[in-house]
């Protein structure tokens, strides 16, 4: 099946010199893409969530790679790697909890260690061909996912996974995309994400672009449209896979999920196997970042909270395994993900 009619918006568009960003902070009201011509503004671009979605800052981070190994000049990809470790560092760690950025970033440092005298070449290669992987991948994991949703599926999707979040298409969008061409899905629910709207501002807005109507709810009412039979299933995306199968994502996720076990409902969780982090053995061991104060007592730059509150604001939360029904990635489905199911199918660790 032909998914292109679903497939128009570009997050990330390499023209050879720079790296251009759709910034994600200023939509649906405006288009505007940022021109990073060096790493610190990839690094600013990432931390700042102009670019956003686990695998999308992963192939930020590649470019990023490519524009700090052009700044040196070196005989070889070693020397170029050796030249550019700072930059390295800061734009791995420039969010510390989706893997797809240091696997990302490692991926490339690895070219550049094996690349010769054409390293300037080589490097740019890999970015690409990180970018094209993660398309194919979502186009595959597209497909499969909606393969296991029952025809006229109802389902409710978290945050922003969509092509914004990837190189496009999406991971869990990507399934609602693909189930709605084939006709598996009749509605599709988008939670507003709090705090940074992600969902209402991005999710809905895509699907708007495609031509496929979102609902859209507040996040705490998720477990009301289970209980009063509007759903059939919660499909979402991912920032870390570990060993077990515990799975990483948007703060909300959690809740989704407990929601949807006590009223029967299938939870599906779609991501690339660069989400997949086999040397994180369990939920627990991940990193979750915390944002800003500002994310919770302003909105749109107005503020709405009491001055003196004091604020929390984790951005992810972690699903334990038992809470999941389907893993998707492009290397097929695991049910009811487990240990032995994450080893058989990823192997002992998978960052390169
Ligand atoms: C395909 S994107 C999967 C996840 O990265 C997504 O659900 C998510 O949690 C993104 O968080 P964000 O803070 O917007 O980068």
């Amino acid at each position: 099946m032909d998914f292109s009619r679903y497939d128009r918006v570009r997050p990330l568009l390499w023209n050879g010199d720079s790296l251009r960003v759709l910034d994600q902070r200023v939509l649906p009201h405006r288009q505007e893409y940022l021109d990073c011509r060096d790493h610190a503004q990839v690094v600013e671009a990432i931390k700042t969530l102009a670019v956003r979605g686990a695998p999308a800052i992963g192939i930020a981070g590649a470019y990023g790679v490519v524009l700090a190994a052009r700044a040196v000049s070196a005989a070889d990809g070693a020397e170029a790697l050796a030249r550019i470790a700072t930059p390295l560092q800061e734009l791995e760690h420039a969010r510390p909890t989706a893997v797809n950025l240091a696997w990302a970033v490692r991926r490339m440092a690895a070219a550049l260690r094996a690349a010769g005298v054409d390293w300037r070449r080589v490097v740019e290669a890999e970015a690409v061909a990180i970018q094209a992987e993660d398309l194919a991948a979502n186009h595959a994991m597209g497909r499969m996912g909606a393969d296991c949703l029952p025809t006229g599926a109802r389902v409710l999707t978290h945050c922003n996974t969509g092509s914004l979040a990837t190189a496009g298409f999406g991971t869990a969008l990507g399934v609602i995309r693909a189930g709605v061409a084939m006709g598996r899905i009749a509605e599709v629910y988008a939670s507003e994400t709090r705090p940074w709207l992600q969902g209402s501002r991005l999710t809905v807005w895509e699907l708007l672009q495609d031509g496929i109507e979102a609902t859209l709810i507040v996040d705490s009412a998720s477990a009301y449209l289970m209980q009063t039979g509007r759903l059939d299933a919660v499909i979402v995306g991912a920032d870390r896979i570990c060993a077990n199968g515990d799975v990483a994502n948007k703060i909300g996720t959690y809740a989704h999920a407990l929601a949807a076990k006590a009223h029967g409902l299938k939870v599906m969780v779609v991501a690339p196997s660069t989400t997949v982090d086999m040397a994180t053995a369990q939920g627990a061991d991940i990193e979750i970042e915390q944002r800003s104060a500002t994310e919770l007592t302003h909105i749109a730059g107005v503020e709405v909270g009491a001055r003196a509150a004091k604020v929390y604001n984790p951005v992810f939360d972690v699903t334990p395994a038992d809470c999941i029904d389907f893993l998707v990635t492009e290397k097929g489905v695991i049910e009811r993900p487990d240990r032995a199911k994450m080893t058989a199918c990823f192997g002992a660790v998978s960052s390169p």
